[in-house]
């Protein structure tokens, strides 16, 4: 038994700390709201997983210096656009190490950093005992249900992994382990982008031959920004690579899906962001990505196309047209990288 200390209490955060208390854990899950902290110590979380019974065992606060004192095991499990802000303020509340595991998925705008390289910059190299990101496809309203999942754990340092493989698993959760982070890190955040995509065309009622090229060409566009960036081209065809990007484009579950869907519609986008009430991380993900592609020099036109949708008012049928409209291509064309 280990102590855990969960830190965001949405729904994946939730999910998350149920798991590890089911695994004989002694897990604290903090909010930043005393109200919320009250209702999940009376056995629910109706915002972010309505229906879902709390065990008794499971403690939740809203007194950051509590939580970070209970353990030296931290989850991050807030999204992407608050990581500073959190691990700036567990970082100043420290006195001993720990390690960090986190499951948020995104890329910050402007910086172009992933979630590990933001979590190094807010926290003391000395309080930093490794970090692990935690990816792959894994709704938490499925996980709460202790339906099969499977994820995978990735590290540079191997143990790390093997110790947040060992935390997490058991016999619904099925954790493997990698040591690319920057793949891991890559395939997770990017597929939100093609999943507000599959929503969209979805929305408008295009179908399934529209979903499947999403799918693939959008997979070949995440692979060839995640190789310049020094990813193992491999880990594409794995959970966080494809597996996420499946289970997030088709799933009805998937808040980006929903999103997507919503703008295809006709739903803007600051009518869609206001009636979620939970996280659409593609958005954001979307600019970060564009402006990524465009400095480095790697082609995303799925990604380019919604960017103009969500930042340009460019009309969604004009978009999609933009995109069969292109100058014709092999199939294997811009791919070389990932030989
Ligand atoms: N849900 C899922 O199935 C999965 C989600 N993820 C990823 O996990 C991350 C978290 O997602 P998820 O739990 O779904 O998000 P939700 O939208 O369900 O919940 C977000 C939680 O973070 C809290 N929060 C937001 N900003 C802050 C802040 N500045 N300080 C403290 N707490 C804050 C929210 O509090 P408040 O209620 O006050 O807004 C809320 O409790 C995302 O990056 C997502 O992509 C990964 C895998 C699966
Ligand atoms: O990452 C997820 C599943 O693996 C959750 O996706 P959404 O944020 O789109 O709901």
């Amino acid at each position: 038994m280990e102590k855990v200390t969960v830190f965001g209490a949405g729904s994946w955060g939730t999910a998350l700390a149920y798991v590890l208390t089911l695994n004989g854990h002694d897990v604290l899950l903090w909010t930043h709201r005393a109200d919320q902290a009250d209702e999940l110590n009376s056995g629910t979380n109706e915002r972010y997983l309505p229906g879902f019974r709390l065990p008794g065992t499971l403690k939740a606060t809203s007194d950051l210096q509590h939580a970070i004192r209970h353990s030296e095991t931290f989850v991050i499990a807030v999204p992407s656009k608050a990581i500073r802000e959190v691990c700036a303020e567990i970082s100043g509340g420290m006195d001993k190490s720990a390690l960090f595991i986190h499951v948020s998925k995104g890329i910050e705008p402007d910086t172009h950093k992933r979630i590990s390289e933001m979590i190094r910059e807010e926290v003391g190299t000395e309080q930093l005992k490794a970090i692990v990101v935690l990816s792959g496809p894994s709704h938490a309203e499925e996980v709460a249900k202790e339906h099969p999942t499977t994820i995978t754990a990735a590290s540079e340092d191997k143990e790390a992994a093997k110790r947040v493989q060992d935390l997490f698993m058991n016999q619904f959760l099925r954790v493997y382990t990698n040591t690319d982070v920057v793949g891991v890190e890559i395939g997770g955040a990017l597929k939100n982008i093609i999943a507000l995509a599959a929503g969209l065309t979805d929305g408008l009622g295009y179908g399934d031959n529209a979903k499947a090229a999403l799918i693939t060409r959008g997979l070949a566009e995440i692979a060839r920004l995640g190789v310049k960036l020094g990813a193992t081209p491999l880990t594409f065809s794995g959970l966080s690579g494809v597996g996420d990007l499946i289970v997030t484009c088709t799933s009805p579950h998937s808040r980006n899906w929903r999103a997507g869907n919503m703008l295809g519609k006709g739903k803007t986008v600051e009518e869609v962001e206001a009636s979620m009430g939970m996280v659409v991380e593609g958005i954001r993900t979307t600019k970060a990505a564009y402006q990524l592609s465009q400095k480095v020099g790697v082609p995303m036109p799925i990604t380019a196309a919604l960017y103009s949708v969500l930042f340009e008012q460019v009309p969604v049928e004009k978009a999609a047209e933009g995109l069969m409209d292109r100058v014709k291509k092999d199939e294997m064309e811009d791919m070389i990288d990932l030989l």
